[in-house]
């Protein structure tokens, strides 16, 4: 899930590498530059939801930025990062119309507080597109829950819809008017997810150098999505049952309880109760979230959704990139849409409209522009290139080069170990949630993962 294209300028190499890793780990779409000037030239060429930059750089520098953004593009949030002994330019700076500042040392939680705050909630979508029996079925359950304020428990395997469902039932509750707000317990590193569901007060931990709302505080009146509940640590499970079943939180270093009235809908694509069964997901807490289950089908068990959402997709991404027609789906493709599994379901059908629609010519995409799994793209890239756009792309391809390593070596390893997510995760050297986050990225991709 984007949830939103940032502008990074910091001309400190190393830690703009840390930060940008900060916010693409929690799935911000991210440019990343060093000077203000290359800012600039960046918001000639690209439109971003939020600006973030240094103060001190050489050449105009972070005001000589917002000053720009102030006078080209006044709605687009600017925060800045200042060394803690000039932050009376960063003051100064809001004044001038700086969203906020950050002083430095910051923790990444800080940061990505900072940021959720700021940028502007991202439009809404329509409702899910639904063809087959089975959603039309589980859409219209919805709508009932929608009206209720239970909590809802909505599952399915990656790339569902899951997120998409979530939405739907908060803009068909009497909370739509309120804020919606998502926090994906995956991609957010288990140090902070504490302090960004529920906030903390200044001087909390190292880097608090500001009091900061949690996700619950920001959800006040509306609804709270957990993404991932799965993948959230027992610890931290227990003081969520302690907020849900009190209807209050304390944010971290502070004494004031604040009372909530916050709607909590949760997700997961792991079997929830199964978990709870072998003691890796509390059963309390299981029960609480779990008042009303929905369960999203694979795509494949669904297959009347397919060409629908393909059409869907296609004319979204489509207007995205700016073209004059919607291209039509050619018969010939739309049967290899509907012979695929898609093991990545919504989400790599998304990804394989969006490179069809770079690749067809004309007002059609035939099966030609259909690429469905990595080997085709790594032979169409073949016949494709030319000299030149290999050299530019030499970086590009190493990062790829590298990833598919990295498949190979995870699905050989779960071959060794008989699928055993567990000792695949041992041998690896790495936690089960970071096997389970890259195994997710890779059904994205289309790569099929055993059972
Ligand atoms: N029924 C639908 N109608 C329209 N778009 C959909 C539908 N289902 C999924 N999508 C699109 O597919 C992509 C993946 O959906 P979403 O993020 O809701 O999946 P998810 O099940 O929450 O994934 P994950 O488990 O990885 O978090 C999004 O771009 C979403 O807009």
């Amino acid at each position: 899930m984007s949830e939103g294209k940032l502008l990074l300028v910091e001309d400190d190499a190393s830690l703009r590498e840390a930060l940008l890793d900060t916010l693409m780990l929690a799935q911000y779409d991210c440019v990343d530059v060093e000077s203000a000037e290359a800012g600039i030239l960046a918001l000639k060429n690209d439109s971003f939801d939020m600006v973030i930059s240094d103060v001190q750089m050489e050449g105009i520098g972070g005001l000589g930025l917002l000053n720009y953004l102030q006078q080209h593009h006044p709605k687009v949030p600017m925060l800045l990062m200042t060394a803690y002994a000039t932050i009376d330019n960063a003051v100064n700076a809001m004044k001038l119309g700086a969203v906020d500042y950050l002083a430095k040392p910051f923790s990444p939680e800080v940061l990505l507080n900072q940021v959720s705050r700021y940028l502007p909630e991202k439009s809404i979508e329509g409702s899910p597109v639904v063809a087959d029996e089975k959603s039309l079925a589980l859409l219209s359950l919805a709508q009932r829950v929608a009206v209720s304020d239970a909590s809802v428990m909505i599952m399915g395997p990656s790339g569902s819809g899951k997120e998409v469902l979530a939405r739907y039932i908060h803009q068909h509750s009497h909370r739509s008017a309120e804020p919606f707000v998502a926090i994906n317990c995956a991609a957010i590193p288990e140090n902070m997810l504490e302090a960004t569901l529920f906030g903390y007060e200044k001087g909390a931990f190292t880097g608090a150098y500001q009091a900061c709302p949690g996700k619950f505080e920001q959800a006040q009146g509306g609804t709270l999505l957990l993404d991932e509940i799965s993948e959230m640590e027992l610890g931290l499970q227990a003081k969520l049952l302690r907020v849900l079943q009190e209807r209050e939180v304390e944010r971290l270093g502070g004494r004031k309880t604040i009372k909530l009235n916050v709607r909590v809908l949760a997700t997961s694509n792991r079997d929830l109760k199964a978990l709870a069964e072998a003691g890796e997901f509390r059963e309390d807490l299981y029960y609480r979230i779990n008042v009303f289950p929905l369960t999203w089908p694979a795509l494949n068990q669904r297959p009347a959704d397919i060409l629908p959402l393909a059409r869907h997709l296609i004319s979204r991404h489509a207007m995205a990139m700016n073209k004059t027609e919607v291209p039509e789906l050619a018969e010939c493709a739309s049967r290899r849409l509907l012979t695929h599994r898609w093991p990545g379901n919504v989400r790599e059908l998304d990804n394989v409209v969006q490179r069809a629609l770079i690749l067809s010519v004309g007002n059609a995409i035939t099966i030609a522009d259909i690429i469905i799994d990595s080997c085709d793209i790594s032979l169409a890239a073949e016949v494709n290139s030319v000299e030149e756009e290999a050299k530019s792309n030499e970086l590009d391809g190493l990062g790829n080069e590298l990833k598919a390593q990295e498949h190979v070596i995870i699905l050989e390893t779960l071959s060794q170990c008989n699928g055993s997510r567990k000792e695949v995760a041992e041998k690896l050297g790495i936690s089960a949630r970071t096997l389970r986050y890259k195994m997710a990225k890779m059904r994205d991709s289309g790569i099929e993962i055993p059972a």
